[in-house]
This record gives structure tokens, sequence and C-alpha cells, in this order.
């Protein structure tokens, strides 16, 4: 295999994605596709092909970080297949131009998907969230900008605590906040009336993959009356769904869990960390998107629309 220089900052970029510096899957996109703009810009390509290579290696590395967030390698198709030119200056403008295209993209997709969501909150309305998601985060902004008075019970998302930095951030907006533990939700669930989460993949038959807990706070949800809604940009979209693959689930470090003292000190046990789980689409009730709502059931029509062309892999070594 050839040897094929990584610009500093996609390495960075890499590590700090695996080690979830960088999380959430927006922001994973937008910093993989920032970081082949880096590589863009320094490659040291003495041909077209050179160039095409780097950047395949680069998007490889990028990939290879963290496995369930489809909006990672939709971001890195989105940018190698507009890469464009017969020398290396034009390859790299294509890229530059692609990388902006698609933050600029991103953002406004979020902003639209906020609007949307915010729809379906009314004024003195109470959300439960779960994790911490930029797209459902959205959807309060939008509705408080509207003028409406949102309060949050926040769940703490064991074992990383992203819960916090949702609370944090509501609060930044204004927004009362009440912090609990995860298995206090069903409790709670008799003060919310919306339950709002993001999403790492939408596969095509609806199902939400998202932060390890969703599906369980799902079907507390439904059995409680809560309506709850996903909140996704369509760069969720899972491609390689349509054509019946399913989702990796992420496993991380045992040590997310237990300390290995105090794991030590229990004597031989086994220990398990899935980051994400699936929820049926029967347990939910829309997904919201930048192009509008939708019922889970009814996604695979906007997924063929959008990713028709399939799950290419253009980082692939020819
Ligand atoms: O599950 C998580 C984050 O998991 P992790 O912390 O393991 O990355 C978020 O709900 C989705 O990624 C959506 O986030 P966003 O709406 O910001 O894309």
């Amino acid at each position: 295999m050839t040897d094929h220089r990584l610009a500093p900052d996609v390495e960075e970029t890499a590590e700090a994605i695996a080690s979830m510096e960088i999380r959430g899957a927006a922001t994973i996109a937008a910093g993989a596709a920032e970081a082949l703009g880096t590589q863009a810009r320094e490659a040291e390509a003495d041909s077209p092909a050179a160039f095409r290579a780097s950047m395949r290696a680069a998007a490889r590395r990028l990939r290879e970080t963290r496995p369930t967030a489809v909006s990672l390698p939709n971001a890195l198709r989105y940018v190698l297949r507009r890469m464009d030119g017969r020398n290396v200056d034009a390859l790299r403008e294509s890229v530059t131009d692609a990388v902006a295209e698609f933050v600029a993209q991103l953002d406004r997709a979020q902003e639209d998907l906020g609007r949307v969501g915010a729809n379906r909150l009314a004024d003195g309305d109470t959300v439960m969230t779960h994790c911490h998601s930029t797209d459902a985060l959205a959807c309060i902004e939008a509705a408080v900008e509207g003028g409406k008075e949102i309060e949050a019970i926040v769940k703490e998302t064991r074992p990383r605590n992203q819960g916090h930095i949702t609370a944090e951030q509501l609060r930044g907006m204004g927004v009362p906040v009440t912090l609990i533990v995860d298995s206090a939700a069903r409790r709670y669930l008799n003060e919310a009336d919306h339950v709002l989460v993001g999403a790492d993949s939408i596969a095509a038959d609806g199902g939400v993959i998202n932060k390890i807990g969703t599906s369980g706070l799902a079907v507390n949800a439904r059995e409680r009356g809560v309506p709850i809604m996903t909140a996704a940009q369509t760069i969720k979209l899972h491609p390689e769904t349509l054509t019946g693959h399913t989702v990796e689930i992420e496993m991380r470090d045992e040590a997310e869990v237990i300390d290995p003292e105090t794991r030590a000190g229990i004597g031989e046990i086994a220990v398990e960390n899935p980051a994400f789980d699936v929820t049926p689409p029967r347990y939910m009730d829309a997904i919201v998107t930048e192009h509008g709502q939708f019922p889970p059931e009814s996604i695979v029509t906007l997924m063929r629309e959008l990713f028709g062309e399939g799950a290419a892999e253009p980082w692939a070594e020819p």
C-alpha cells in the first residue's frame, strides 16, 4: 500500500473524534469535513493521482474513528464526490469549496429543522432530553426564540454524562432545567409533555440509532402517552440500510462504566458498554428533519430521494 502523508490536523481530528473530544453526530461530520479541507490545503502532491490518493487516505483515517454515526461517512462522501479537476490546484479548490458548502449546509439544515421541531412544542411545555444533541437543542432554541416558555428535564446519560452539556446549553438559553439520573426517567415522564432526542443514524425502516437508553425511554414514553420525537438532519440517514445492512453499534471502553480499581474490588465480573441502541419505528412519533417532519415508516422515501445512489466508498483504494 502506498504511504500517503496525512496533515497533522487529520491525525489530531481523528484522535479527537475517537476520544470524544469532538462528539455528537453533526459536530463529528463538520470536524471530519474540515480536516479533509486541511488535508487538501497541505497535501504535497506532485500529480492529480497523488493528490486524490492522499485525500482518500485522509478519509480512511477519519472513517475508522467511530462506527455508528453515519454523518461521518456521509460527510466524507459529500466532499470526495465533489473532488474534481485536471491539476492539483483545481482539485484542491474543488475540495475547499465542497467543505465550505457542506459546513454551511449543516448549519442551515440545523436551523431549518429547529423551526420544524419548535412547531411541535407549545408555550409552557416541559421537554425531557437524553444525551446531548445539537439538532434536538436547535428545536428548543427556536421555540424559545419564538417566545415560548419551555422547561427541561435532562437525563444525565451515563456513562459519560453528556446530559451535563445539555443542561449547560439549555441554561444558556434561559431554560429552567431539572437534572435527573437515567433510572428516574419513567417517574419524571409524568411531568413531561414531550421527549426530544437526536440521532446518530436512521435506518431505512425508520429505526432510530441514538445514545444507549433512547429505546427504553421511548418505550416508557409510549406507555405514559408522552410523544417522542427525533431531531435529525438528513445527513443522519444511513444509505447502506437501503440494501439490508445493519448499523454497527459501537462498544466502548469498560473503564467508562466502572473504574478498574472498584471493579477489581468486586471480583471477576463482565462489563459491557454499548454506546448506542436502536429504537424501533413503532415507538417513535416523528422524525424532524430540515425537509419537514416524517412518520418514521415513511423516512425511506426521503432516503431514496437523497441517497438513491447508494453507499459508495470513494475513499477505498482503487
Ligand atoms: O447520541 C448522541 C451523541 O453520542 P456521543 O456523545 O457518543 O457522540 C447524540 O444524540 C447524536 O449524536 C445527535 O447529536 P447531534 O444532534 O449533535 O448530531
